[in-house]
């Protein structure tokens, strides 16, 4: 019945008013919580939630819009004038000046904050899907007031043209240089690895099955937390560990494991355990983060993930050219395995940790020859979409990533690409965060290894985080706190769906 009576005349509406304080909370991301703005209406310059911008003067992008990305671009153009000076031939020396005089022009127009302009046509495979993603929503968009995401990737395409239209200078990577020195530097963390993981399971010669299983559990929490914390290039909590540290940690597990994890605000390794100790033989695949000491100790993770049975293969996504200084490309892959292995990066080193760094190193690339690792370089990871446009924009990866067992992500940015880099509740759950890659049919597991190093945070409790921006301002980019948090993906894995189209 209406609310008009049999009279026409209006009555007034009753209200009952429910007094219903012993529910469960509400689910930020679902029902009166759900993304401020609908997924139907999100595209790259409106994120679920507002997005980080350059001229947000509370924010990190603020600090790496204005200052972090000149000085970076300055520390590029003297490793390129270094290389200029190493020069003999005419020719390629006046190409490479006219490389430093476009990272000239490329400064002029970070510090004038200018319009953001179309990519020039340089032969590159991605260059239509920018200037599509420009036009489409950031037409008359600046550095400052595009959301920081996206300018900053564009700073780096940029960055990528200043060399790609050049005759001998295509593929030139002004940060490698800087790449291998941290590697370089990490000589006591590398050995510290590499002397424990030459041979992962030998102590498993005389333990029970029992024993094994537990001991498997117990090193799968120590090696994510490696390989979580490598992306800080911090490994503190590994170096400092004596051999007693390591026996105290066999006996007295959980307590250990909880000390060493407390800065973990976001905490799914128990449920990622679970997912992966049920695998057998399967495959897993990493987008990798930063090369160098972060990319060892991928390896050594990937590594044992082969070894231990749950994974025959394992797929690794670098990028295709230099990108946000330290990111991995063929090139630093290439440069880890065979540096290990023919190398003299570590001088003062003794015979057996050389030994076991080459016992890796031969490893690791068997692991190659035999297809068990694989690397490859998608054209969409050095775009500015974020990774809710990975299904759209790049459905033939998201169908390859769809037949994995898991995808670990790793770092921070692509942390920010999985949540679109915007202002979402901290206790958002992971899942809704990541949108589409959570709910698309066929959605494979995702985890994500971050340390925390910019603004955005979810997955971690509302009071958690009210506590720390009020007692540790800093927290959000200082590294200090991670995360690891998992998406369970379409459970059923129901067919991806492409372009309405169904795949057999
Ligand atoms: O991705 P990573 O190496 O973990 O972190 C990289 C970082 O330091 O630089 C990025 C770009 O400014 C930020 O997302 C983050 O603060």
């Amino acid at each position: 019945m209406s609310a008009t009576g049999a009279q026409g005349l209006a009555k007034p509406v009753h209200k009952t008013v429910l007094n219903l304080g012993n529910l469960p909370p509400k689910r930020a991301g679902f029902g009166g919580g759900s993304y401020p703005r609908t997924p139907s209406r999100v595209d790259p310059n409106n994120p679920p939630w507002p997005a980080y911008r350059g001229y947000h003067e509370f924010s990190f992008a603020h600090e790496t819009m204005g200052k972090r990305l000149p000085t970076i671009l300055g520390k590029a153009i003297d490793d390129t004038i270094k290389t200029l000076n190493e020069q003999s031939k005419e020719e390629s020396m006046v190409d490479l000046l006219q490389c430093i005089e476009r990272m000239q022009e490329l400064m002029k127009d970070l510090q004038a904050n200018a319009k953001l302009r179309p990519v020039v046509d340089d032969g590159e495979g991605d260059v239509a899907l920018w200037n599509k993603e420009l036009a489409k929503y950031f037409r008359g968009k600046t550095f400052m007031d595009a959301p920081w995401f996206f300018a900053e990737a564009y700073k780096y395409r940029r960055l990528h043209e200043c060399f790609s239209i050049s005759k001998h200078w295509k593929d030139y990577d002004v940060f490698f240089r800087q790449k291998c020195d941290t590697f370089s530097r990490s000589g006591t963390a590398v050995f510290e690895l590499s002397t424990r993981f030459a041979e992962p399971f030998h102590y498993e010669a005389n333990a029970s099955e029992d024993e094994k299983v537990k001991a498997r559990k117990l090193i799968f929490h120590e090696l994510t937390q490696i390989c979580l914390w490598g992306n800080a290039t911090d490994l503190s909590l590994l170096i400092n560990m004596t051999e007693e540290d390591i026996k105290s940690l066999q006996s007295t597990g959980g307590e250990h494991l909880a000390a060493t994890e407390k800065n973990i605000l976001g905490n799914h390794i128990d449920r990622i355990w679970a997912l992966l100790s049920n695998i057998k033989d399967g495959r897993l695949d990493f987008v990798l983060d930063n090369a160098g000491f972060e990319l060892y100790c991928d390896c050594v993770y990937a590594d044992w993930l082969i070894q231990s049975g749950i994974a025959k293969q394992i797929r690794f996504h670098g990028k295709r050219f230099a990108w946000f200084v330290s990111d991995v490309t063929r090139k630093d892959w290439d440069w880890l395995l065979n540096s290990m292995m023919y190398g003299s990066l570590f001088s003062t080193a003794t015979d057996d940790q050389l030994q076991s760094l080459r016992q890796l190193a031969v490893r690791w690339k068997n692991y190659e020859k035999e297809g068990k690792w694989v690397y490859e370089q998608h054209p969409f990871w050095c775009t500015g979409y974020s990774f809710w446009s990975l299904p759209s924009e790049a459905p033939d990866l998201f169908l390859h990533l769809s037949e994995s067992d898991c995808v670990f992500f790793k770092g921070d940015l692509n942390h920010r690409k999985l949540t679109y880099d915007c202002q979402a509740p901290s206790q958002t759950p992971f899942d809704i965060a990541i949108g589409p890659l959570a709910s698309e049919d066929g959605a494979p597991p995702v985890v994500s290894l971050r340390t925390v190093k910019s603004d955005v945070v979810v997955g971690v409790d509302e009071a958690t985080a009210a506590r720390l921006d009020k007692e540790e301002p800093g927290w959000r980019i200082s590294g200090k706190y991670a995360v690891v948090l998992l998406s369970e993906g379409d459970a059923e894995r129901k067919p991806v769906q492409l372009g309405g189209e169904t795949r057999p």
